[in-house]
């Protein structure tokens, strides 16, 4: 996987919005875009797999608390195509993060590890980051 981009120290209050866009990288196996506050407190791990992992075509959502990986939730809705361009849009709440892909489907995840703010963000994987754009 590609080594991708980390932004640390943002003040990412609740209904703030990060929008991603980005290239997906032709023979991708999967992507990452995580929010926290550091890469061992994870609000939001959003990792769509082509195929990797024993995933095919499956967006993993999880958090991490301490380093730890907790409960994983998947979706089948996957509207992703290698060698393409994407925009992700995650809307920050106090009790959960809303993220909106490309075709407007609407995902939610709890806000878990009840951060009143977002300060870290790192995309990774084999997708290109064009904008990272705070609203
Ligand atoms: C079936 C038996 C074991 O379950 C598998 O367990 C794997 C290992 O935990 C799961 O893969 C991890 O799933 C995580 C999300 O729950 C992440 O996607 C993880 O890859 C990213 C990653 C980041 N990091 C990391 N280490 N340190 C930091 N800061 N980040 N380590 N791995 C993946 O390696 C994988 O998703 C999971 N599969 C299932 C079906 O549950």
């Amino acid at each position: 996987m590609a080594c991708g981009v980390v932004a640390t120290h943002l003040k990412i209050f609740p209904g703030d919005s990060v929008i991603v866009k980005g290239k997906i990288l032709s023979g991708c196996q999967g992507f990452e875009v995580n929010l926290g506050k550091d890469c061992d407190n994870l609000v939001l791990h959003f990792n769509p797999r082509f195929d990797c992992k024993g995933d095919v075509n499956t967006i993993v959502l999880n958090s991490r608390k301490e380093g730890t990986w907790e409960e994983e939730k998947r979706e089948s809705h996957f509207p992703f195509e290698q060698d393409s361009n994407t925009m992700v849009t995650f809307t920050f709440d106090a009790n959960e993060i809303k993220v909106k892909l490309a075709d407007e489907h609407e995902l939610c995840f709890p806000n878990r590890l009840g951060l009143d703010n977002i300060e870290y963000i790192a995309v990774d994987g084999d997708f290109k980051i064009k904008v990272l754009k705070f609203a």
